[in-house]
């Protein structure tokens, strides 16, 4: 029988209501949720270059002179690094990258955008979630040359009050296999690093470019940044690293088929040596939490995919 009581449907009262707002530009792409919080993308190297909770709380650090015009990575934000962490290595067939791969340097494609209803017997939120793709064929002669395989890559970046989800998906088109490394460079703002703490590393191995040491063990529950840190903490039993401000908890960076985290300031002199990194005293206000699969290789055979990816829990 047709209603004709006009009475809406819970599913019409809902569509009703307030939608996210999804702005695409030359440049990138900018979502934001009727609940206040927003995320914005560059199509260069897919990096998210803001990301804002309720009351417009920035949660990530972005230089005031991060070059945003695609002539350089972006310093700040997340960048993607793919296929290389770091220099490349001579004796591997990523030898000829630029440092930490190529992806974070070229200008990525928009996809689309998919938003969803939150259910709140579900305890879900409302959410939309931006995918970004980039292809070996769009890749400069040079870059092909340099790493020759054929790759398909599609970065998910997905807005909700839960928090920020950014998962990247690599497939390999071609018939040969290649080996990689991925790491999502996530430069979180806090407000004193002096009274910035990092859980979740206990007992884990690391390797810290700071001392030269190829391998140490966090011997401390917590860890707090006194000076520069550069560490690549491998294998964690733990899926969550938690971020915590004069005690209380401000961000859980939660890794999905990721196992190592590197943490990384510069502190004073190296962030002087980058001309791209201000203010210079820009480094109290950050700390890099970045996780990826970084020790040693992922291999993908012609024709497979793989996925991994990280949750990011604003907690103010
Ligand atoms: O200056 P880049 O290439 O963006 O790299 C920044 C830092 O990135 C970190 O991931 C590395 O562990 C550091 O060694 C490096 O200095």
């Amino acid at each position: 029988m047709v209603d004709r009581s006009h009475k809406p449907s819970a599913i019409s009262a809902k569509a009703a209501g307030p939608q996210p707002t999804v702005d695409v530009s030359d440049n990138g792409v900018t979502a934001k949720l009727p609940t206040g919080e927003s995320v914005e993308v560059l199509l260069h190297g897919a990096s998210v270059i803001s990301w804002k909770s309720k009351g417009e709380v920035e949660n990530l650090w972005l230089s005031e002179s991060a070059v945003l015009d695609g002539s350089k990575p972006v310093r700040g934000g997340i960048p993607v690094v793919f296929p290389n962490f770091g220099p490349a290595p001579k004796d591997h067939a990523t030898s000829k990258n630029p440092q930490h791969g190529f992806a974070r340097n070229v200008r990525w494609e928009f996809l689309g955008k998919s938003t969803s209803e939150g259910e709140a017997s579900k305890g879900s939120d409302d959410s939309v979630k931006l995918d970004f793709g980039l292809y070996s064929t769009a890749l400069s002669d040079e870059a092909r040359k340099a790493w020759p395989y054929d790759f398909g890559l599609v970065y998910s970046v997905t807005l909700s009050q839960e928090g920020l989800r950014t998962v990247l998906n690599v497939r390999n088109e071609g018939k040969e296999a290649f080996e990689f490394q991925v790491l999502l460079h996530t430069y979180l703002r806090v407000k004193d690093i002096s009274k910035t703490t990092i859980n979740g590393l206990a007992s884990a191995t690391y390797s810290d470019k700071v001392l030269s040491l190829p391998t140490a063990t966090q011997s401390t529950p917590t860890l707090s940044i006194n000076g520069e840190v550069d560490r690549v903490y491998k294998s964690l039993a733990q899926d969550t690293t938690s971020v915590l401000e004069g005690g209380k908890p401000r961000f859980d960076v939660v890794r999905d088929n990721l196992v190592d985290t590197v943490v990384w300031n510069p502190w004073i002199e190296k962030a002087k040596g980058m001309g791209d990194f201000s203010p210079k005293d820009g480094y109290k206000n950050m700390l890099c939490v970045e996780v990826g699969a970084v020790d040693g290789w992922q291999k993908l055979d012609g024709g497979e995919g793989w996925e991994g990816g990280q949750v990011i829990r604003s907690l103010l």
